[in-house]
């Protein structure tokens, strides 16, 4: 196999860029020219589109892709129903249990016997996707390769791929990406591809996303640059196969439900595309983490890598949000998390590490939590004892670690495999975390004891207390 010069393979090579109008050719000539869909496409190729918006979406949001391809996705036999009494990533709303306890899971297990298809198991979600509504979180763990001689798709939604342990290679119809640990993947609704596992068995969080895409979030007074750089998410370049003489299988996640259609060729054909609809990958240690330099505790949407907005400004259907190594300056604060109960869901993952808000030992890597609507929550109570004593010099957290979170504007159910299924549940949750807090109140002897911080001159408080 070909290498580039850092011992790469060749079919690897990316095109760098976010939501970045892209084109790619693996064979010269394979473009069509100021034309997409012409007569007779180049090398006797059929011209596809692709289409990941409605065709009148505004011009800012449109994504289409044109694909030059041997034959077309249609080439296929009808659908078949597959599995329907096992497979399980039917989000059907009597499914999903919506309670507000706090939830968290132990490490979910490697599972060496089964592929990526057969490995995604819903945990959580909102929404529906025959509605083109809501999210679906799941954990997937898979031990084997997709049959060469497959490929998979999701009807439903974008597939946000957090890999926790393994390597992925996606072989994907617009090219194939090489998902290594720390870095993320979005597989786009529609796009067929297949997964092998170079290193053995793989493991992770994927959100599915029913609505809309992932974007990356608005900046403001931030400026141009910071947290994940348009430049650092990579899109592979075209690579096809030309057999047309054996059997494929296609399978279709299609409302949570598996089908399969056969075809006497392959869907890895695509010889050149061009266009804005395309799966990515992004390494999470390219993202540049910001953070308070002077005191208080930030909200963490200062750590949000890609979002997916509601139809209401500042709203996430869905927030990707990650925690990465930083560095804790904040003169006079308590500086992890506050305790807090939020309009918003949150789940959250653990790719590797310690998590700086839960030092008790219970949110470990490949295991999860879900704090729903205004589900109160915060630092366990060892974090709380560590923190409100610690002498406050610059500190470097979350060294060798990522957590992330799922952050949404929706209420989360959990489904039956998550509650119950799974085993994975963990009884002591509140009792580890935050039940052993103590009372720490105690009256003023005389006068007030207000405090203005370092940098304040303090008029304001002068006033105010004795
Ligand atoms: O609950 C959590 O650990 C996530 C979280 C982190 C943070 O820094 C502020 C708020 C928040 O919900
Ligand atoms: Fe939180």
């Amino acid at each position: 196999m070909p290498s580039t010069s850092f011992g790469v393979p060749e079919k690897y090579k990316y095109q760098n860029g976010f939501g970045s109008y892209h084109e790619s050719e693996a064979v010269d000539g394979a473009l069509p020219v100021g034309a997409n869909s012409p007569q007779k496409p180049a090398y006797g190729l059929y011209a596809e589109k692709l289409s990941g918006t409605s065709f009148t979406a505004p011009r800012h949001e449109n994504q289409q892709t044109w694909l030059y391809r041997i034959l077309p996705a249609a080439a296929h036999s009808p659908f078949e129903p597959r599995e329907s009494s096992t497979y399980d990533t039917n989000p059907d709303r009597k499914k999903l249990h919506q309670i507000p306890n706090q939830l968290r899971w132990d490490p979910f297990d490697l599972d060496e016997s089964v592929d990526w298809v057969h490995s995604l198991h819903l945990v959580a979600g909102a929404g529906d996707p025959t509605m083109k509504q809501g999210i679906g979180m799941f954990i997937f763990a898979a031990g084997r390769p997709m049959d060469p001689h497959s490929a998979f798709y999701s009807a439903d939604g974008d597939f946000l791929i957090v890999l926790q342990h393994g390597v992925l290679d996606i072989r994907t119809e617009l090219g194939h990406i090489l998902v290594r640990p720390n870095e993320i993947c979005v597989i786009p609704r529609g796009i067929r591809y297949n997964v092998s596992l170079p290193h053995g068995p793989v493991r992770g969080y994927i959100l599915e996303l029913y609505q809309g895409h992932f974007q990356l979030p608005e900046l403001g007074p931030i400026g141009s640059n910071g947290l994940a750089n348009a430049r650092d998410f990579q899109a592979p370049v075209a690579s096809f196969d030309e057999d047309t003489s054996s059997s494929y299988e296609v399978l279709s996640k299609f409302n949570g439900h598996l089908f399969a259609a056969t075809q006497n060729h392959t869907p890895f054909d695509v010889v050149a595309w061009h266009g804005l609809y395309y799966p990515y990958k992004y390494d999470l240690g390219r993202f540049s983490t910001i953070g308070s330099i002077s005191f208080d505790h930030p909200d963490p949407s200062i750590f949000t890598v890609l979002t997916a907005p509601s139809d209401h400004p500042g709203t996430a259907v869905a927030d990707f949000v990650v925690f990465t190594p930083r560095w804790l300056v904040q003169e006079d604060t308590f500086r992890p998390p506050w305790y807090h109960r939020n309009t918003m869901s949150e789940f959250m993952g653990l790719i590797h590490g310690q998590y700086d808000a839960k030092t008790g030992g219970g949110f470990q890597a490949a295991g999860a939590s879900l704090h729903n609507v205004m589900s109160a929550h915060g630092p366990d109570s060892s974090t709380h004892g560590k923190a409100s004593n610690a002498e406050l010099k610059p500190m470097k957290v979350g060294e060798g670690s990522m957590a992330f979170m799922f952050e949404s504007c929706l209420m989360v159910g959990v489904t039956e495999w998550g509650l119950r299924t799974c085993k994975k549940v963990q009884d002591d949750y509140n009792a580890e975390s935050w039940e052993p807090l103590k009372p720490r109140f105690r009256r003023p002897e005389k006068g007030g004891e207000r405090k203005m911080h370092l940098l304040s001159n303090g008029n304001g408080a002068a006033w105010g207390t004795s």
